[in-house]
């Protein structure tokens, strides 16, 4: 993989359920979305589920063979498979997940995982085939966004999450969020760069439409599948 040298025009739009919903919810989600969701040309919807709910949804996925909707692991393993107690090995999503949400804040926060870590996850997900979402939470983390200079991977998503945003259920300004997407733009500047906090239906159109932002990064709002598919239709435009 090499890496890419212009923004692509794709749009992302993604639904983060962090650790909420049973089997039952997580299926009755899906069928709720499949009913409403109209696929677009370009927009890529990624659904991340507790990990345990990937394999169950992915086949469910198949069977509704809705176009542009892919699934993602919230978090991976920075170690291969191995004596690893607990882990998930980037390749063992592969089938179920085609990305991973990697380094959010709430693992950095809650986990205590550090820049390296967050590295380390993306150099074994591009190495099993899946598609890294990396999740910066301050415009000028310049810690958390320079290692990944070296990566050699075409498909990296930048998520500019806030943690002040997510903490306080208030989206950033959107002058603030396009002042980091241009500070962001300037590091990597091929890559699509998402923002997620306190994003709803109702201004999530406002959002998607802040210049150089390629999509929206969506926690609590995702629960909701009505709410999602109204957030995905903002996205579209
Ligand atoms: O953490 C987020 C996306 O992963 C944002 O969460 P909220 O949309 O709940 O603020």
């Amino acid at each position: 993989m090499g890496k890419a040298t212009t923004v692509s025009s794709k749009r992302f739009i993604v639904g983060n359920w962090k650790c909420s919903k049973n089997l039952d919810q997580a299926q009755a989600w899906l069928t709720s979305f499949a009913q409403d969701f109209r696929p677009q040309p370009e927009l890529q919807v990624i659904i991340a589920p507790p990990t345990i709910w990937l394999v169950p949804l992915a086949r469910q996925l198949q069977d509704l063979s809705l176009a542009g909707v892919h699934l993602a692991a919230q978090d991976v393993s920075p170690f291969p498979r191995g004596s690893y107690t607990g882990a998930i090995a980037a390749d063992m999503l592969t089938g179920s997940a085609d990305y991973a949400i990697i380094g959010h804040g709430e693992r950095r926060r809650y986990f205590r995982e550090t820049s390296q870590d967050a590295v380390n996850k993306v150099s074994e997900a591009v190495d099993a085939g899946i598609k890294p979402i990396i999740c910066v939470d301050t415009a000028s983390a310049m810690s958390q966004l320079v290692p990944l200079g070296d990566l050699d991977c075409e498909q990296l998503v930048i998520a500019y999450c806030p943690v002040e945003a997510m903490s306080y259920r208030e989206a950033e300004k959107k002058e603030t969020v396009e002042e980091a997407v241009r500070f962001i733009g300037q590091i990597h500047p091929a890559r699509p760069i998402i923002y997620g906090g306190a994003i709803t239906p109702d201004n999530a159109r406002d959002y998607a439409a802040i210049p150089g932002l390629s999509g929206l990064f969506v926690g609590q709002a995702s629960l909701d599948a009505a709410a999602f598919v109204a957030i995905c239709a903002a996205v579209a435009g």
